[in-house]
């Protein structure tokens, strides 16, 4: 149970990656300034988090189950935290979805939706009315780089952060009146299970219904290119947490927080140019014209940020 002076994070799909690592980060605060309530669809898979959280597991860690996907285990969820009362909600929980969209049926697109967009929904619709009545909290949402700028064959996913996004934008004036912050954070690529599942649904993937050219593009020059982008900017899911810890531990934190800045500016093209003209033909250039010009550029770019030259440049030895 949190002490008086702990403030009551809940986080939302912590059994791996980013999730797991803004919990166990808060739960191991030197200051023990949280008590962190870490949930996740099958707690069968606690393990990877408990063992993680170490002495913080049932001191300042506990867990609980919940689907962002079901209104009874939201609801559910809320009410046993003691007095429903959550001083920060982080919104994690997310899937991924990569393919040509001819192949790809409506059902498994509402399903990114239910969890992408709708969960963070009925977290917050759950959470929200307890924070208002407080004139307290703020709410996370662990949104991407993909919500503000779209990227090819990643159509759907896309939409449901910049769903999410909207939402977010227009919810974050009203809740203000409340003394409520909202936060976004914008990480670009990170090396998670999310990666890796979504690599293993490719190479099981037919892509019935998308023409042979289609597939060829997808899988012979967009995969490429972003195992390239992957390897040359992926970032930790401990440097995720990490930015998520100074937004919470801000005096005035940022609505959007992007925590990558090799990405940056990528996504300024799109705010340099208002008709869009810039970001798409950028884009249309990179993948197609200038693929294996941006295979050399990211290994550079991989050499000089894994610091290897520097090294050599200042130790000869
Ligand atoms: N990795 C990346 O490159 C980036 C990721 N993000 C975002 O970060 C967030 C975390 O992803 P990441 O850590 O990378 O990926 P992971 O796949 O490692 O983690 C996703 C987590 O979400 C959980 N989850 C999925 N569906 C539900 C559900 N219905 N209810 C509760 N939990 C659920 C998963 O649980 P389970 O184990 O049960 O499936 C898992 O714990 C996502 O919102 C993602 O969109 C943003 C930018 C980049
Ligand atoms: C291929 C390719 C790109 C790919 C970007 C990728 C692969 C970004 C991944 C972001 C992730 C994984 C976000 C998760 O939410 C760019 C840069 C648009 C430029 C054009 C070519």
């Amino acid at each position: 149970m949190a002490n008086s002076g702990q403030k009551v994070v809940l986080i939302t799909g912590c059994s791996s990656g980013i999730g797991l690592r803004i919990a166990v980060i808060l739960a191991k605060d030197e200051k023990s300034r949280y008590h962190v309530i870490a949930t996740m669809r099958d707690l069968k898979k606690k393990d990877k988090l408990v063992e993680a959280a170490g002495d913080a597991y049932g001191k300042t860690l506990t867990l609980l189950p919940l689907d962002v996907c079901s209104d009874e285990s939201v609801r559910q969820c809320v009410n046993n935290v003691k007095d429903r009362h959550i001083d920060i909600l982080i919104n994690n929980a997310g899937v991924g979805l990569l393919g040509p969209v001819e192949s790809i049926s409506i059902e498994e697109m509402k399903k990114v939706f239910e969890t992408n967009f709708f969960g963070v929904v009925r977290m917050i619709k759950e959470v929200m009315p307890d924070m208002k009545k407080r004139r307290s909290g703020h709410i996370i949402v662990m949104s991407s780089v993909m919500g503000l700028q779209g990227v090819v064959f990643n159509d759907v996913y896309t939409a449901s952060k910049f769903a999410m996004e909207g939402f977010c934008e227009s919810l974050a004036v009203q809740l203000m009146k409340f003394n409520i912050r909202l936060s976004m954070i914008e990480p670009g690529p990170v090396h998670t299970e999310f990666e890796t599942k979504m690599m293993e649904d490719v190479a099981k993937m037919e892509y019935p219904g998308a023409d042979a050219d289609t597939v060829r593009y997808f899988k012979d020059v967009y995969l490429p290119s972003s195992i390239d982008i992957f390897e040359a900017m992926g970032q930790t899911p401990d440097d995720i947490a990490k930015c998520t810890k100074k937004v919470i531990e801000s005096n005035n934190p940022r609505f959007r927080n992007l925590t990558n800045n090799l990405y940056t500016p990528i996504v300024a093209l799109k705010y340099a140019d208002e008709t869009g003209g810039l970001s798409v033909n950028t884009f249309y250039n990179l993948l197609f014209n200038f693929g294996p010009l941006m295979h050399i550029t990211m290994s550079i770019l991989k050499c000089l940020t894994c610091s290897c030259l520097r090294r050599r440049t200042i130790s000869p030895n």
